[in-house]
């Protein structure tokens, strides 16, 4: 688990004051997650989640909680942040920024099946056509520029311990995705890691998609790649034609991708899995300090990105149904 800072009773005790949310039952540190702390909380009126966001400015803090009460408002299933009875979504709790939400039920899929995959395309399809509405804006901050910062260090530090193939492919990438751009198709707030992890489901139905803490304004169809990234890959590191498929088909009975993000889906695709790569090759080649803390392996999203690379017209056709 990845509990980065701690929280003692008397400190949460004195934090829930701020809100009219009832008495402290229980708490305890979530296992899952790698970027904030988390903590289930229960009062005697909610159950809750405690999250005190380890490396974000307020700003974008203000931007992820009203873009989770906008979709949550809007029907889109996310969990609706607490408000303090001074009217903030966010608080401090610890030294950290800090926010209450509401606790959703379900569990998160591990093998999702490919009605699944089509419920989830149907879900991130309609929070597209709501999310263009919302006010906010935020840059994306995975985007060009970060790849290129990234893939930089990464080649530096790689180059040292490990074959030039990898550094070569990381080098290449960048240089296509440099070519290949996205601000020309469709753009508004996507959540931008709705990976399996982040939707939860109970019986089949999509109970809530949670952890928009990487929510940003970018092109839809990006969204959508990333997140066919992770439901519909396969055991090889591939991806599972039939999942994609319907994934897509649900996603596109809720919005049609237009000619431009046909065109470039393919690059999308790419784009979605060099990110995840370097996201996560360099948690495992800097490693964060924390209390309990597990990292997720790059590997997956080097072969993935492989895989791509090596089928742009197969993908274009997923998109056919
Ligand atoms: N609103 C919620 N309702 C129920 N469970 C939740 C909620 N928010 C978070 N969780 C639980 O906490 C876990 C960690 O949350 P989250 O994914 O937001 O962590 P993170 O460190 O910000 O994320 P990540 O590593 O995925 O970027 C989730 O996998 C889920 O089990
Ligand atoms: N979803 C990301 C974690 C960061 O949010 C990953 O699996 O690498």
């Amino acid at each position: 688990m990845s509990v980065f800072t701690t929280v003692h009773e008397h400190q949460l005790n004195q934090f829930l004051t701020q809100f009219d949310c009832g008495r402290l039952v229980s708490f305890a540190g979530i296992a899952a997650g790698i970027e904030n702390t988390n903590y289930f909380v229960t009062t005697d009126r909610y159950a809750l989640v405690l999250t005190l966001f380890e490396h974000h400015q307020p700003d974008e803090l203000h931007y992820f909680l009203d873009l989770m009460a906008y979709l949550a408002e809007h029907d889109i299933p996310t969990a609706h942040p607490m408000c303090s009875k001074s009217g903030s979504y966010l608080g401090e709790l610890n030294g950290k920024p800090a926010a209450l939400v509401r606790r959703l039920t379900g569990g998160s899929l591990e093998h999702p099946n490919t009605e699944e995959c089509r419920t989830m395309g149907t879900a991130l399809g309609q929070m597209h056509r709501t999310s263009p509405g919302f006010g906010g804006y935020r840059e994306p901050d995975r985007a060009l520029p970060w790849l290129q910062e990234t893939g930089a260090i990464l080649a530096a530090h790689l180059a040292k311990d490990i074959e030039g193939e990898t550094v070569a492919l990381l080098e290449d990438e960048l240089d296509f995705q440099q070519n290949h751009p996205r601000g020309h198709l469709p753009q508004g707030a996507i959540h931008a890691d709705l990976f399996r992890d982040n939707a939860l489901f109970e019986q089949g139905r999509l109970t809530g998609i949670i952890d928009l803490y990487y929510a940003c304004n970018d092109a839809l169809a990006y969204d959508l790649a990333v997140t066919i990234n992770d439901w519909c890959r396969d055991e090889q590191d591939g991806i599972d034609e039939t999942r994609a498929r319907a994934m897509l088909a649900g996603y596109q009975g809720e919005r049609p991708l237009n000619d431009d993000e046909r065109a470039a889906w393919p690059g999308l695709l790419r784009a979605a899995a060099m990110r995840f790569w370097l996201s996560r090759l360099k948690d495992q080649c800097f490693p964060r300090e924390g209390e309990m803390t597990y990292q997720k392996d790059p590997e997956v999203f080097r072969r993935l990105l492989i895989a791509h690379r090596a089928q742009a017209d197969a993908t274009r056709a997923w998109l056919n149904g």
